[in-house]
């Protein structure tokens, strides 16, 4: 079983080491990434968000805990993760329990971001019915008046969810579309690799 042992052994290793060469290779939004997550029906929803930090305990992403996705994630924690990064022909997979990062990296991360971010966290009621875009941009006024001359303090409902993964899976283009396709499962402290037909 030669193909076996020819298996990177650690898939965070192995996306980080994909991600520099994505970074190289995509100039806009390398960090792209479609996250499903699954509504109290039964139905899955998916959008596109950007990954704002990765280790061994899971992927980042942020954004407004009262939206769709964040209510989703909250009531059901389970989400699905998938990169597609064309120029390298590759596809990354990633499902596993959702949680909240701490507050101390939120705020970390919120500071970080452009003033009219941090303005636009507190102005959008991410996910609801807006009526008119004055409405939107009569918010904004509003929170820009109400920090004028301040920092903008982050907002309790905006904050991050961290993907901790139990399957990963990468799935590389072969010819003949005879693709590569290995999956790493969590299995006790480390992870279990398997490949699957293309
Ligand atoms: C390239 C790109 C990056 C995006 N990044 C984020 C993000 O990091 N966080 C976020 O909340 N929404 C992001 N969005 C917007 C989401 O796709 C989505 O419209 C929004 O989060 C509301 O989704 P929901 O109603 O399913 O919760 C991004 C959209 C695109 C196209």
């Amino acid at each position: 079983m030669l193909h076996r042992v020819m298996i990177p052994p650690d898939p965070i290793q192995r996306f980080a080491e994909l991600f520099e060469r994505a970074k190289q290779a995509i100039a806009v939004d390398p960090n792209a990434m479609v996250v499903a997550t699954v509504g109290d029906d039964g139905r899955p929803s998916a959008r596109v968000v950007l990954l704002k930090d990765f280790d061994a305990r899971g992927f980042v992403f942020y954004t407004n805990h009262e939206s769709r996705k964040g209510r989703e994630a909250r009531a059901h924690p389970h989400a699905a993760l998938c990169f597609y990064w064309q120029p390298l022909n590759e596809q990354v997979r990633v499902e596993g329990r959702v949680e909240r990062v701490t507050d101390a990296e939120a705020d970390a991360y919120f500071h970080s971001r452009a003033r009219g971010s941090q303005v636009g966290a507190w102005a959008s009621l991410q996910s609801q019915p807006l009526a008119t875009r004055e409405q939107l941009e009569a918010r904004v006024a509003e929170v820009e008046q109400k920090y004028a001359g301040q920092p903008v303090p982050r907002p309790p409902h905006w904050s991050g969810f961290r993907v901790v993964p139990d399957r990963i899976e990468f799935w590389h283009a072969q010819e003949s579309r005879l693709h590569d396709r290995h999956v790493y499962l969590r299995e006790g402290g480390g992870w279990r690799t398997e490949m699957l037909y293309p």
